[in-house]
């Protein structure tokens, strides 16, 4: 029976001593390793945080103080001290633990969403509402040094800087990485604060000559407080945080929780918007993460306890494209790549590799990377921006009015898109194919295989006209799904008996859209199984193929509404044609974390379930039965 067993409430952490406090941390350590390595999850950032969240929680008192994790991937150990660690083990999986903060697990949570940069901006507004509503309450924000180079973070702090009167701390968990080494000034100007080594000695020199004063009192250490100030201005390179009119305290060794702990209470104290710059290792305390080379087990698969190695797993869709955009990078000089932070997620790594002049990594930054992409095009060259489809909504504008106002030649390589399951509701690409209906001229392309990825991502380079997407799933693609024939640009999949039903298999729905058509033969119902390959436009070829069928059935792993099979909808309206329509596709909801084949079995994209519905569907045909007009739009 651990120290953890025992911690019911964060408050029970203010009843144990330094060492017992160490035991738990190790104990926690240990909890977090062996739950990761089988259940998958972000164990790098939450070895980082350890002692970092039992100071926030010693100090504060939380569910009264608010605790808001930016992107909340770190918020294990959050998670493990306000009662949850009986559940730990149910981490990530279907009906079991989050992975983020979420409210329906404990009112210690606030915040879940996932996308970066978010946490100061909540923060600013929770401290604001309190002030109002005369509440006696504290906000702590806790915000990496990844995420503070996303423009929202600085949105949030230029205000506030003037609020005064927010009793709000925000903690800068400055461990220098995203996934690889955080880059861009804001980068440089912490690592100066830092490592500045004058700075540190003088202060811990001035630290020793106090204590070894007698009777040294709270005086005294105000007045060093006051010395460490004018230490600050003149050896430190000057704070950002204080150019903006914040007040700082650190740098702090993030893993020293009595240091913590005074920091904090130094900051709570101040009762007004407080810094606390915390230095702290990624993966720090299991030596595996600490040296793992590529993004310290910042999100590992399962791996072995004992060496760290992970569990060999497949190519994936991300692994295709890495190769396929470097094939592309060898024969365009001008195709230049960019990562918003992710280079070896998204699969620009190789690209960097061979090509380092040419790739950009802006930082948690998708805004930049979508207007700064229409700069290089604007500038003669081919910029391909390399995202998680989740991660494009918050880049919307800039490819409406940026990008696609200007005709540029961008091409958007949204990995990870459709059902991801894994991390939840917000981590989801279920949006993109529904949003970019909206950006005149964009072209988007679902590719179905790993042949259909390089063939869609060299038509798309070849585009200097107007922004291309490409969209694929995470995971491993399918066995190549050749054509059996062509319908204008439309690859055709499947053709056999009369032209009873039209499936049009949408990107990574394609294979299942096959299944599904050979389920209808099965059954003696004639069917065409076509994949658009490009989805945007719509291919008026399909028109055709819509007249001559008695049932249209679109499937794809994204957003009902709005997406592929409305547009598609309300084109056949448009052009007259009115055959009965049947849309299949991710209910407009925010989906609880599961693994994305069990969401797909839920949600009924699966060949069996979507095959018994068109028969269902034709029957309804047969005998009259109107109700397959449900999904045609006005
Ligand atoms: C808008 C957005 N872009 C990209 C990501 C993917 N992502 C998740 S964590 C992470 C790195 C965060 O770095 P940092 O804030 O320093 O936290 P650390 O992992 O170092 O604790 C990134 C890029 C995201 N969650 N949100
Ligand atoms: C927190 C975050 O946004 C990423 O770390 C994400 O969890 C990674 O997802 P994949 O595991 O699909 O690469
Ligand atoms: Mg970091």
């Amino acid at each position: 029976m651990g120290t953890l067993d025992s911690i019911t409430s964060p408050r029970a952490l203010r009843d144990l001593g330094d060492a017992q406090l160490e035991a738990l941390a190790a104990e926690i350590r240990d909890l977090m390793i062996r739950t990761v390595a089988t259940n998958t999850g972000h164990l790098g950032p939450n070895l980082g945080v350890v002692e970092l969240t039992l100071a926030i929680h010693r100090v504060f008192d939380s569910p009264t103080d608010r605790i808001v994790f930016d992107t909340g991937h770190q918020s294990y150990v959050h998670k493990l001290v306000t009662g949850r660690a009986g559940d730990f083990g149910t981490l990530r999986r279907e009906g079991g633990m989050s992975g983020y903060p979420s409210q329906a697990e404990s009112d210690h949570d606030i915040v879940e969403n996932s996308h970066a940069s978010t946490a100061l901006s909540y923060a600013d507004g929770l401290a604001k509402a309190y002030t109002i509503r005369g509440e006696n309450r504290h906000v702590v924000a806790v915000i990496g040094d990844g995420a503070l180079t996303g423009g929202m973070a600085w949105e949030a702090l230029n205000n506030i800087a003037i609020a005064k009167k927010s009793r709000l701390v925000i903690v800068v968990n400055d461990n220098g990485r995203s996934y690889t080494p955080t880059i861009g000034g804001l980068a440089t100007a912490l690592t100066a604060l830092r490592t500045s080594p004058r700075y540190e000695n003088v202060l811990d020199l001035v630290k020793r000559r106090l204590n070894a004063v007698p009777g040294v009192g709270p005086a005294a250490y105000d007045a060093l407080h006051a010395m460490k100030k004018g230490v600050k201005d003149a050896l430190a390179p000057q704070g950002l945080f204080e150019d903006l009119g914040l007040k700082y305290v650190g740098p702090v060794d993030g893993h020293d929780r009595a240091a913590m702990e005074q920091a904090l209470s130094q900051a709570k104290k101040f009762n007004g918007p407080v810094i606390v710059h915390a230095i702290t290792r990624k993966g720090y305390g299991y030596d595996p993460a600490e040296r793992h080379e590529a993004d310290q087990f910042h999100a590992p698969g399962p791996f072995d306890v004992q060496t760290g190695a992970e569990k060999p797993k497949g190519r994936i869709w991300t692994d295709y494209f890495s190769d396929a955009i470097v094939e592309v990078g060898e024969r365009r000089p001008d195709v230049v790549g960019i990562t918003a932070a992710m280079m070896h997620p998204v699969g620009l790594d190789a690209f960097q590799a061979r090509f380092p002049e040419r790739t950009f990594d802006v930082g948690i930054a998708e805004q930049h990377a979508a207007t700064s992409a229409a700069g290089l095009a604007l500038g003669g060259l081919h910029p391909v921006v390399a995202l998680y489809g989740t991660f494009l909504n918050r880049a919307f504008d800039q490819v409406l009015m940026d990008v696609a106002l200007h005709k540029c030649g961008v091409t958007f390589a949204l990995d990870r898109s459709g059902v991801t399951g894994d991390d939840g509701a917000s981590h989801n690409g279920m949006w993109d194919m529904s949003i970019l209906q909206v950006v005149p001229g964009l072209r988007l392309a679902a590719p179905r295989d790993a042949t259909r990825l390089r063939e869609l991502l060299d038509e798309a380079v070849d585009v200097d006209d107007a922004p291309t997407v490409l969209r694929y799933p995470k995971g491993p693609p399918p066995e190549d799904i050749p054509a059996v024939g062509k319908a204008g640009g439309t690859d055709v999949l499947l053709r056999n008996g009369p032209r009873d039903v039209l499936v049009v298999g949408i990107g990574s729905m394609a294979g299942t859209a096959v299944e599904v058509g050979e389920r209808l033969v099965a059954q003696g119902i004639g069917v065409t199984v076509i994949d658009p390959r490009w989805v945007m436009p719509v291919d008026p070829a399909i028109v055709d193929l819509a007249r001559e069928h008695r049932l249209v059935v679109s499937i794809e792993d994204s957003g009902r509404v709005g997406g592929v099979g409305s547009r598609l909808l309300q084109t056949l309206n448009d052009a007259g044609v009115r055959t009965p329509f049947r849309l299949h596709g991710i209910p407009q909801e925010f989906l609880d974390h599961a693994k994305r084949n069990a969401i797909l079995e839920r949600i009924g994209l699966t060949p069996q379930a979507l095959a018994l519905g068109i028969v269902e569907d034709m029957s309804a045909l047969a005998e009259g039965r109107a109700t397959v007009d449900a999904d045609r739009l006005g």
